[in-house]
Order: structure tokens, then C-alpha cells, then sequence
């Protein structure tokens, strides 16, 4: 059985790295961020078609162990040799043969795994979404993220994007200072804005068990909704431990990036929720497997970030759309958190949620001229 789209090949691959400046600074429990960088993958194949995908981290090295300038080096150097001249048709199959060779690195693969759907998307006519076997949602509930790392500025920040209807959930990204002082600002913040709105904070591993067990409660009282990643990502038995003694729930972020991970959680009793991100999962499909372990455990789906571009973001938005579950609903903000982005139409959130794109694809143009401008190698 053969026609012309499985013919197409891959003929070339580009990863081309993209400074871009943020709205303002943006703080975490282990480094505080005031732009952001993208790897933008192009791939071409020899049909004419070209796929685009986006791998970005979290401040350099300080989130994960995959910085901007690694993911560019192994895609040039170590996986487009491998995969230039294979059928374009099938990112299982690119993918599966990159796995043999290629340990790790999930954010390459995520950006290429990403591309190659963007292509048979264009060349099938049919959305991202529909390759994954079909949305299940139209559109996704965004939160934002209030890190400017002063309470008052947070409230107002929040007051106007809740008048605007852009966001009614925000997640505090919380670790850096003393928990004393961290859960003033969480309860100054839930008491300022009400009933409103929900809130989440994230503590990017910053506590110990020990430190965890003693102040959730207080984030309890104060009326959180969620917490997330409060202590080492190692700890996936500890996680699972504070998920089992709070009502609270608690959400696995960095612990868990595979779907074996996931099954490792779950298999320690976790009854809490995971943040799914392509960048962990090495991409979209990798999204979609590691959700039905989370699915099959009892775990609720909840779609992350990286504080990707519109590129990334909406990547993500197609796969959180066929997930069949995401009752958490979604931080696909980083788009918002940029200044400027290098493509035609940028992704926006309306009536408190992101529309997922119909058109072939992603649906996302690149702007010749803004990439030209932004790339770092230029
Ligand atoms: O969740 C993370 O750990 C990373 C990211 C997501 C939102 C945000 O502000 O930072
Ligand atoms: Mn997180």
C-alpha cells in the first residue's frame, strides 16, 4: 500500500534558537526569568510541505536538565542525521527510531515529534487534533500564572485580567522565600480576590516532606485549590504520601514526564493529579500515552507548560483537546508572558479560554520577518 503522503520524506531539519522578551520579570522558586528562549524546529520534506515545532526551557538549566543550546545540538548533530531521507508520514515510526539511538532529550523530540504532525496535518488537510484521534473540546480554560513576586502587584495584575475575562484561576509560584512569609501572600492574595476566583501554588520542589506536611495544612486553610510539586521530584513515594494525607489535592509536575513514570506514581497510591507537558513526554503523542496511565490510574489530567511560544502552546492545546480526560483544566499562558512571537497570528485567550486551531495543522504561520529579527543566530 503506498501513495503519495506516505512518499513524502524528510529532507531537512532546522533548529534555530529565538530570544524573546517577556511582559515583565517572571519569578520562581530557582530563578527568575525576564525573557524567554524557544528552539524552533523546521522541518521540510521533499514534497514542499514544512512542519514546525517548539522545544524551550525554563530559565537555561535551572528548571531541567535540557537547556535551549543542548536541544539545538542534538537535533543538528545527532538526530536529523538519523532521520533525514525517512517517510514523513509516520512520527511513530521517526520517533521510535530516534528512541533506539537517543536517550533522553524529550524536548527535541518533542519539537520534532511536533513538526512532523504539523506536516501530515498540512498535507492531509485535517487539524493536529484529528491525527491524535479526535478533540473532545473545541477550546481550553487557561490560568495565569501571578509571579511578579509582590503581592499587591499580583492582586492588581489579577483584579484586571478577571475584569477583562482572561483568567479566573491563577497559580502563585511559591518556594523562594520562607513558607511563613510564602502563605501570607497566598492567603493576602485568596482573600483579596474572593470566591472569584481559584487559586493554585507551585512549589517547584522548593520543600521538604517534612516542611510539606507541616504547611499544607496552613495552604488548605487558606483556601487553595490545588498544590503542586511540593517537594524533590525524586520523591515520587513522598508525593504520593502527601496525596494520600490531604484533602488538598496534590499535583505531580516534574516527578512525572513518561508514561512509565506516571505508572510508577500510580502504582504508590497517588490519587492526585499530574501536569501533562509535550516537552516531558517528548511531545504530543508522548502527551496522549502518559495521560492514559493517568487516566487508567484514577489521576486527573491537567495540562501544563513550559511557558512555550504560540508554537509550543498550541502543540499542546491540540493534545490536551483529545485527551479524554483534563478536568483540571490548563496553564497554556506563555504566550501572554511574551512581548512579541515569531509567527503571523498569536495564540489569545478569550471568555477565559484558548480556542484550539481547525485548520490544517497547527494552524500557526511563522512571521518571516519577526524570526529573522528575534533569532539569536543573526
Ligand atoms: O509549572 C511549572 O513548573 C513551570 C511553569 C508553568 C507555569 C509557570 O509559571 O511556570
Ligand atoms: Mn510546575
Amino acid at each position: 500500500m503506498s501513495n503519495n503522503h506516505d512518499q513524502a520524506c524528510i529532507a531537512s531539519i532546522e533548529a534555530i534558537i529565538v530570544d524573546l522578551p517577556t511582559i515583565r520579570e517572571h519569578r520562581l522558586a530557582m530563578t527568575t526569568m525576564s525573557r524567554q528562549t524557544l528552539v524552533i524546529v523546521r522541518l521540510r520534506c521533499d514534497d514542499g510541505i514544512e512542519g514546525v515545532g517548539e522545544a524551550t526551557t525554563i530559565g537555561g538549566l535551572s528548571y531541567g536538565e535540557q537547556s535551549p543550546e543542548s536541544i539545538k545540538l542534538a537535533l543538528d548533530r545527532y538526530i536529523s542525521p538519523l532521520v533525514i531521507g525517512m517517510s514523513a508520514a509516520s512520527a511513530n515510526a521517526v520517533l521510535a527510531k530516534v528512541d533506539q539511538s537517543v536517550q533522553g532529550n524529550s524536548l527535541a523530540k518533542s519539537a520534532l515529534e511536533t513538526a512532523l504532525l504539523d506536516a501530515q496535518g498540512k498535507r492531509l488537510g485535517v487539524p493536529v487534533h484529528a491525527l491524535l484521534g479526535g478533540a473532545v473540546r473545541n477550546s481550553l480554560p487557561v490560568l495565569w500564572t501571578l509571579a511578579s513576586g509582590d503581592s499587591a502587584r499580583d492582586i492588581d495584575e489579577a483584579r484586571q485580567l478577571l475584569d477583562v475575562r482572561r483568567h479566573k484561576v491563577f497559580k502563585l509560584k511559591i518556594g523562594k522565600r520562607s513558607p511563613r512569609a510564602d502563605i501570607e501572600h497566598v492567603a493576602a492574595i485568596k482573600s483579596a480576590l474572593g470566591d472569584l476566583v481559584e487559586i493554585t501554588v507551585d512549589l517547584n520542589q522548593a520543600w521538604s516532606e517534612a516542611v510539606a506536611a507541616r504547611h499544607i495544612p496552613d495552604l488548605q486553610a487558606a483556601g487553595v485549590m490545588l498544590v503542586e510539586q511540593p517537594i524533590a521530584k525524586e520523591n515520587r513515594r513522598g508525593l504520593a504520601r502527601l496525596a494520600q494525607r490531604f484533602i488538598v489535592p496534590i499535583m505531580a509536575d516534574e516527578a512525572v514526564s513518561t508514561p512509565a513514570d506516571m505508572f510508577d506514581y500510580a502504582c504508590e497510591g497517588a490519587a492526585g493529579i499530574v501536569a501533562l507537558k509535550i516537552a516531558k513526554s517528548g511531545g504530543p503523542l508522548g502527551v496522549m500515552r502518559t495521560a492514559a496511565v493517568a487516566d487508567a490510574a484514577g489521576v486527573g489530567c491537567y495540562g501544563g507548560t513550559m511557558l512555550e511560544g504560540t508554537i509550543g502552546s498550541i502543540a499542546s492545546a491540540h493534545a490536551f483537546a483529545a485527551c479524554r480526560t483534563m478536568e483540571w483544566g490548563t496553564e497554556l499562558f506563555g504566550p501572554l508572558l511574551l512581548k512579541d512571537d515569531i509567527v503571523v497570528e498569536r495564540a489569545a485567550v478569550a471568555d477565559f479560554e484558548l480556542a484550539v486551531p481547525m485548520a490544517p495543522g497547527l494552524g500557526v504561520a511563522i512571521d518571516e520577518d519577526k524570526l529573522a529579527f528575534y533569532r539569536r543566530d543573526q
